[in-house]
């Protein structure tokens, strides 16, 4: 067993507790760990060496005896007879056929026709891929594969081949959703050892790169990571493109579609999922056509389609499970759509019944209890079983499993707020759903639990009279649903918007919004919804005191407790009508027929998304003329940002809007309005919205929406970020200021990675510290050492003075190691033994220096390739992948170009002058450009365009020189 190993396996345990637990001293474990040509170095033996074995295996089913690896056996090459065996079961895997290859590699590793190490390996390799994809028994996958886990440990693996298939398999069962198994960090040190193996000439390069990528995606979906998650998908995409196994593109597709719906794509997620149940249909793909209509299911439910509908879905995925229905983790997902479609019809004990099957196979499998918690919770409240939904956001709070941990104990805060709802705790029940809002945002922004929390917050808030804080609640509900479309959460909106209506005495328009959420739920017939909602209407009749309403009102408890329904508090007690008098300066009606010509003018097809919002302006002007129409847009905060129109003279009547990728806008205009100018206003403000969303979609705006908050990336100075891209790696960086792990800084040269280093600094606790920045490409190989770790004065010829060494002068601080791939061989291993002890040893002085440095190391290089090649360490290549950072080419972040740009004019314009403006013929010319040479090439472009003549005040694009 490896350093590597040793080290996956004591996972985050300090070395003395994983020393104890193993019966030796933490110096012991700490020399296992240390790379095998270090002098201090021990490789473990004997007793200690099963132990590890077994901790390996740590509850896991006992190995099949056949399987062992036997002691005798060398690294042997494959026979021909064997590869061509081998190659038959590779066809069956390919083709989804799970049965065959199961039985036929079965078959051979139980007969005497693989005699090789390798061989055998394949055949272990082929039959855990097939227990892992086909049957999701991932238990059984581990157990066929540790013994060669060890092999590849131990170097018995022959060709380089075999040993990336089984790192390759092991990230995709140590990346899988089983609790027992699951260890990102694990996958993580499979990934790196596969990809320093694998070969591009390799025959299945692209295959196994895909797999890697699919371990990937998974684990970050499992850490619950979705930052992470959004950049590995990206990765798996581009993978996906030269792959030609057909299984294995299932696979990645399903990936994908997932990735749609978690963006919010609503419909092209559900395309994704019809075509991948047809496709894995075709292959007889059962598990992934069983999966894919389970979620196809689930989402035509939030698009308010019929129960009927769904349950249809989940009943075609049931017959595709094939019998193996109750041991998969698909399966949960069927149980989440099947139990949600009971429950619309009101069918609670079929619900329940399916739920205690869901959380049977999720604890069988110790997995997150969260993907059943949102049925489970609205069954209990809404049959009245308040002590068991906080029973169960206890047991949710209190989740200790691997997968999706802090997202699981937020939806515990979610079902707790549900409970102090339930319980009529109204202010809590607020507090409870921000909570959950807040914290799904820390974990990135989980678009679900968010936008389940928003929802509910806006009634809970109205009800209990915090009606400045509902509006806010509201704004930021919409938002989300803006970005997070669901007609079935839309209509939920509706009826707490309804509340905070009745509750602001705007009993009409409160009406309203009850009536179009009625509307809704009608039309999805889901019954208890629909139900509760004319409770709803009839509460805000009673409050207003419209004859029968209180009748009415009684009729609809009845009407809950028929379908065995507890009726919740109302707290309708608060509702104070107030009375809505046109104003009196009103104008009469307008006409239908004002509508046609603005209609025309905003739903222009291919329309720009600034073109749509002057337009609308110019509309409002010609209809209410000298009224000053105005757009603005708004945070999630309810604070609004001037876009166009006049500011000066107040809005009396606004209109809010979003653009349906998660932007909200308003739109204004001054003094009284003709009866239905309001709502004229919003008609067009709506269309509008349609037009400006096309115009996002066709790709006439780049707008990617925002998974977090836009205003949580910090402000660091001299760093320009205007794409979503770099805002993110800005949070990024600032979520590593308390780190002192050595960070890699990747990216194409002139990408900005110095930047990025400097800006981890400054952002760092060791921001007033030391910054030294060193070269390894400007240093000659033999003044190497001696500049990095210092020396004595005489320790060799030239050396006439002490030298501290660029270390030491960067003790307490930061150290930026720029051109890592070009350090010398001979001094990697002790830059790696400082980097894992933080000692060095200058030349010439006989003890070690401790020092206290943070490392940031750069490069344009694929190191990987350089392990490959044998001119870089692989043992250093891991220690330096502790926290990887990648900085796109610009051409992949072309909002940046303008900000940019203009910054470098700024900067280089001579002290005293005015800096030009970029004309709109420069902007244009700039972000047409690819930037071969990145952020350097841009800014030298500005430098040369301003070197030239006098200074002009705008600056064309004739004057800008770009080449190429
Ligand atoms: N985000 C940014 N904001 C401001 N300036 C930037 C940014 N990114 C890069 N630059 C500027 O672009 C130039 C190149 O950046 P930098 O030296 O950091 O690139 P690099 O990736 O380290 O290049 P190399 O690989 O060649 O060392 C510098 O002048 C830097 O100031």
């Amino acid at each position: 067993m490896g350093p590597e190993a040793i080290r996956a396996l004591r996972g985050e345990q300090s070395r003395a507790s994983f020393a104890r637990q193993l019966g030796v001293t933490p110096l012991t474990v700490y020399r296992w760990e240390l790379p095998e040509e270090a002098a201090q170095a021990r490789r473990p033996r004997g007793r200690v060496m099963e132990a590890l074995r077994q901790l390996a295996e740590g509850g896991q089913p006992a190995l099949p005896p056949a399987l062992r690896p036997a002691n005798s056996l060398v690294r042997q090459e494959l026979t021909h007879e064997e590869k061509a065996r081998l190659n038959a079961c590779l066809t069956l895997l390919q083709r989804a056929d799970w049965r065959a290859a199961e039985n036929t590699l079965l078959e051979l590793l139980t007969s005497s026709e693989l005699r090789t190490t390798g061989a055998r390996a394949l055949a272990s390799v082929g039959l855990a891929y097939a227990y892992r994809w086909g049957y999701e028994d991932v238990r059984r996958a581990f157990a066929v594969l540790l013994p060669h886990l060890v092999e590849a440990d131990a170097g018995l693996l022959p060709a380089e081949s075999v040993e990336v298939y089984v790192h390759a398999t092991a990230a995709n069962l140590y990346a899988s959703p089983d609790g027992r198994i699951f260890d990102a960090g694990k996958m993580n040190v499979h990934v790196a050892r596969a990809e320093a193996l694998l070969r591009p000439n390799h025959p299945l390069f692209a295959e196994v790169r895909c797999q890697l990528r699919l371990a990937q995606v998974a684990a970050a979906f499992y850490l619950g990571a979705p930052e992470l998650l959004a950049r590995q998908y990206g990765r798996l995409e581009e993978a996906l493109a030269e792959v030609t196994d057909p299984s294995l593109r299932l696979m990645a597709m399903h990936g994908l579609a997932h990735e749609a719906a978690i963006r919010g794509e609503v419909s092209l997620a559900t395309r994704r999922f019809r075509e991948l149940a047809q496709a894995a249909a075709r292959l007889g793909y059962g598990l992934l056509e069983a999966r894919s209509l389970a979620f196809l299911a689930q989402h035509r439910l939030d698009e308010a389609c019929e129960p009927e509908e769904a349950l249809a879905l989940v009943h075609r995925a049931r017959g595709a499970f094939d019998g193996r229905l109750g041991r998969a983790f698909s399966f949960i997902f069927a149980a989440r759509a099947e139990a949600d479609a009971l429950l619309r019809l009101g069918r609670f004990s079929e619900a329940e019944a399916v739920l205690e099957q869901g959380t049977t196979v999720t604890e069988e499998l110790s997995w997150t209890p969260h993907h059943l918690v949102v049925q489970r919770a609205r069954l209990l409240y809404l049959t009245g079983r308040y002590a068991d939904l906080r029973q169960l956001a206890h047991q949710l709070s209190s989740y200790t499993g691997p997968i999706q941990q802090p997202l699981t104990r937020a939806y515990g805060c979610w079902v707790e707020a549900l409970a102090d709802w339930a319980e009529g705790h109204a202010q809590r029940s607020a507090e409870g759903f921000a909570a959950a809002h807040t914290r799904a945002l820390e974990l990135g922004g989980w678009p679900y639990l968010r936008r389940d929390s928003a929802v509910c917050e806006v009634g809970a808030r109205a009800a209990a009279g915090q009606l400045q804080e509902s509006r806010v609640a509201l704004r930021r509900a919409r938002a989300i649903l803006e970005q997070f479309p669901s007609a079935w959460s839309t209509a939920l909106l509706h009826r707490h918007e309804g509340w905070l209506l009745a509750r602001e005495g705007r009993l009409r328009e409160a009406r309203e919004k009850l009536e179009a959420s009625l509307a809704t739920f009608t039309l999805a017939a889901d019954a208890p919804e629909a139900a509760l909602t004319r409770r709803t209407l009839a509460a805000v009749a009673r409050a207003a005191g419209e004859p029968g309403a209180e009748a009415a009102y009684l009729h609809s408890e009845d009407e809950l407790r028929r379908y065995g329904i507890t009726p919740p508090p109302d707290f309708s007690a608060e509702i104070h009508p107030v009375q809505e008098t046109p104003s009196p300066e009103a104008e009469p009606r307008l006409g239908a027929e004002s509508l046609g010509v603005p209609f025309e003018r905003l739903a222009v097809r291919g329309m720009g998304a600034s073109l749509i919002q002057r337009e609308l302006v110019a509309v409002l002007e010609g209809l209410f003329p000298g009224r000053n129409p105005r757009l603005e847009e708004l945070d999630s905060q309810g604070r609004t940002t001037p876009l166009l129109g006049e500011s000066t003279v107040p809005a009396s009547e606004w209109v809010e809007f979003g653009d349906g990728c998660g932007r909200r806008l308003r739109v204004g205009v001054a003094g009284p309005l003709p009866a239905d100018g309001r709502a004229l206003i919003s008609a067009l403000a709506r269309l509008a919205g349609f037009a400006l969303e096309v115009a996002v979609l066709r790709g006439f705006v780049q707008a990617e929406p925002p998974l977090r908050e836009p205003e949580a990336a910090p402000e660091v100075p001299g760093f320009i970020a205007a794409s979503p891209t770099m805002n993110k790696l800005k949070t990024e960086l600032a979520g590593l200021s308390g780190s002192r792990a050595t960070v890699i800084v990747t990216g194409e040269s002139g990408s900005g990675k110095e930047v990025v280093a400097r800006a981890l600094h400054r952002l760092s606790a060791r921001a007033d510290r030391p910054y030294v920045a060193f070269n390894c490409a400007a240093v000659p190989r033999e003044l190497f050492e001696g500049q990095l770790f210092g020396y004595r004065r005489g320790a060799y010829t030239g050396a006439a003075t002490d030298h501290p060494g660029v270390i030491r002068a960067a003790h307490g601080g930061t150290l930026f190691l720029d051109e890592i791939g070009e350090l010398p061989l001979e001094v990697q291993p002790k830059l790696l033994r400082f980097l894992e002890n933080g000692e060095i040893f200058p030349l010439g002085e006989t003890r070690p220096a401790q020092v206290d440095v943070r490392v940031i190391a750069a490069t344009h290089r694929d190191l990987g390739q350089l392990v490959r090649e044998g001119r870089f360490r692989e043992d250093l290549y891991y220690r330096l992948q502790v926290v990887p950072v990648r900085v796109p080419p610009l051409r992949e972040r072309r909002e940046d170009i303008i900000a940019l740009a203009r910054h470098f004019v700024n900067q280089l314009t001579p002290e005293g002058r005015e800096p030009p403006q970029l004309g709109p013929d420069a902007m244009a010319a700039l972000v047409a450009h690819s930037w071969p040479g990145n952020v350097r090439e841009l800014r030298n472009v500005i430098e040369r365009s301003l070197a030239f003549g006098s200074l002009p005040s705008v600056l064309g694009a004739d004057r800008l020189r770009i080449t190429g």
